[in-house]
Formats: C-alpha cells, sequence, structure tokens
C-alpha cells in the first residue's frame, strides 16, 4: 500500500501539511482567480513560447498524473517574455482531472471550476539544473492551460499504448490567445515548493467528454494496490483487463 501523498481521503491535500509544511506558507497554489480583481500591469509582456517537437522524450504514468518529459540540455524549447526575466527552459508537461466534467482544475476562475487543466512546467537557465531551479523563488515558471468541454469535437483517432513519445509538438495544446493572468506562487503538489510564477492562460482549450472519460480510466496505483483515481474517486469494477503495461491517452 501507498504510504506517499496522493488525493484520498487518508493522503489528500488536507493532510500534505503534516509532511510538507510549506503547505501552510504564503504563496501556496493553486488559488482562486478573480478577473475583476487583477490587476492591469502594462510593464508585462506578451508570452513567447518556442517548442520544438524533437525535443519531447518520453510519457510516464507518474502515479498522478501522467507526464511528457522533454530533453532540457539546451534552449530549443524554452519560454521567454511574459511576466519573467531570461529564458526558462520546457521540462515537462501533465494533466490534472477528476472524477466528472464539471471538476477537476486546479485553478478556479471567480469560483469556476473547469474539466482538467494542463501544466507546461519550464525552470530557469540562470540556475544549472531543474533541481536545482525548483527550490528558488524565481526558479520555475508553469503555464496552466484550462480544458473545457466541447459539444461539438472533432473526433481524435485513438492510439494504443506507447511509452515513447517523440516528436509530440506542445504547441498543439495551446489556445488561440496567450493572454494571461500571473502570480508568484508554488507547486500545487508535494513538495508545494514556492519557486513558481504562474501563468495561467485566460483562454480554454476544447476537448471532449470522450477524452475526459479515458483520463479518468488512468488509474494510479501499483500492482495490487487499492484501485483509486487522480481525485480520489474510486472508478466503476474494472472491465476485462487490456494488455499490461503503462496506458497512455491517445
Ligand atoms: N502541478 S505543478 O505545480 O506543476 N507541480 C509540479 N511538480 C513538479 C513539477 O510541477
Ligand atoms: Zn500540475
Amino acid at each position: 500500500m501507498s504510504h506517499g501523498w496522493g488525493y484520498g481521503p487518508s493522503n489528500g491535500p488536507g493532510k500534505w501539511v503534516d509532511n510538507f509544511p510549506i503547505a501552510d506558507g504564503p504563496r501556496q497554489s493553486p488559488v482562486d482567480i478573480v478577473p475583476g480583481e487583477a490587476r492591469f500591469d502594462s510593464a508585462l509582456k506578451a508570452l513567447s513560447l518556442k517548442y520544438d517537437a524533437g525535443t519531447s522524450k518520453s510519457i510516464v504514468n507518474s502515479g498522478h498524473s501522467f507526464q511528457v518529459d522533454f530533453a532540457d540540455d539546451d534552449d530549443s524549447s524554452s519560454l521567454t517574455g511574459g511576466p519573467i526575466s531570461g529564458t526558462y527552459r520546457l521540462r515537462q508537461f501533465h494533466f490534472h482531472w477528476g472524477g466528472a466534467d464539471d471538476r477537476g482544475s486546479e485553478h478556479t476562475v471567480a469560483g469556476t471550476k473547469y474539466a482538467a487543466e494542463l501544466h507546461l512546467v519550464h525552470w530557469n537557465t540562470k540556475y544549472p539544473s531543474f533541481g536545482d531551479a525548483a527550490s528558488q523563488p524565481d526558479g520555475l515558471a508553469v503555464v496552466g492551460v484550462f480544458l473545457q468541454i466541447c459539444c461539438r469535437c472533432p473526433a481524435i483517432k485513438a492510439k494504443g499504448q506507447q511509452t515513447t513519445f517523440e516528436n509530440f509538438d506542445p504547441t498543439t495544446l495551446l489556445p488561440g490567445s496567450l493572454d494571461y493572468w500571473t502570480y508568484d506562487g508554488s507547486l500545487t503538489t508535494p513538495p508545494l515548493l514556492e519557486s513558481v510564477t504562474w501563468i495561467v492562460l485566460k483562454e480554454p482549450i476544447s476537448v471532449s467528454s470522450d477524452q475526459m472519460t479515458k483520463f479518468r480510466s488512468l488509474l494510479f496505483t501499483a500492482e495490487g494496490e487499492n484501485r483509486v483515481l487522480h481525485d480520489g474517486q474510486l472508478p466503476p469494477p474494472p472491465a476485462a483487463e487490456g494488455p499490461q503495461g503503462p496506458r497512455v491517452l491517445p
């Protein structure tokens, strides 16, 4: 049985402070974004996101989400402009979702929850590595993108299992507008480090309810562990087991 953090009743966000006291810190994320209370800052620049599909490496079920990792030994996939100074390299992206279409995002907008939220995680190249940057107040910049359920979505061909995930261009996951809200916050999952400049895009992207159902079919437990889903929701009884190995989304 896993004794790590999670989203269940015994190890969920309300318990994280027991092992990560920074959960009671001054700049914890996520937050509720209230557009009417946001201050316009004319000094902020437009976001510049440059992504090279050739830097995508692999996809993994991290136990808390599924994550696509990128090669970050040069600036091929990087973030500049916006609220940050210098260059931040793309490290990985992952998603957060819930047990139904009416919830799942971590940030909310005037109390509204979206079905899911994409996080593109970048680290400040003034530091030697992601690990070093993650403990610095200006070390990380995470671009958050909301996912809303669309009624008439183009069908996306489902793919089989895969563990390598090469030549994926994250630009395809971005909305048409890069307008954003920004604030200084933290990782939203343990270790909850207060090192993130949050850049939350105002325009959501659309996803079908069927695709969200596929997200929810991902289990985050090892063999033989109790089955629990991303937000602690118990899954439906198991269908006939498919081939073993990591299951990733189409
Ligand atoms: N949800 S989040 O704040 O992006 N969390 C993390 N953890 C490691 C990298 O990003
Ligand atoms: Zn995240």
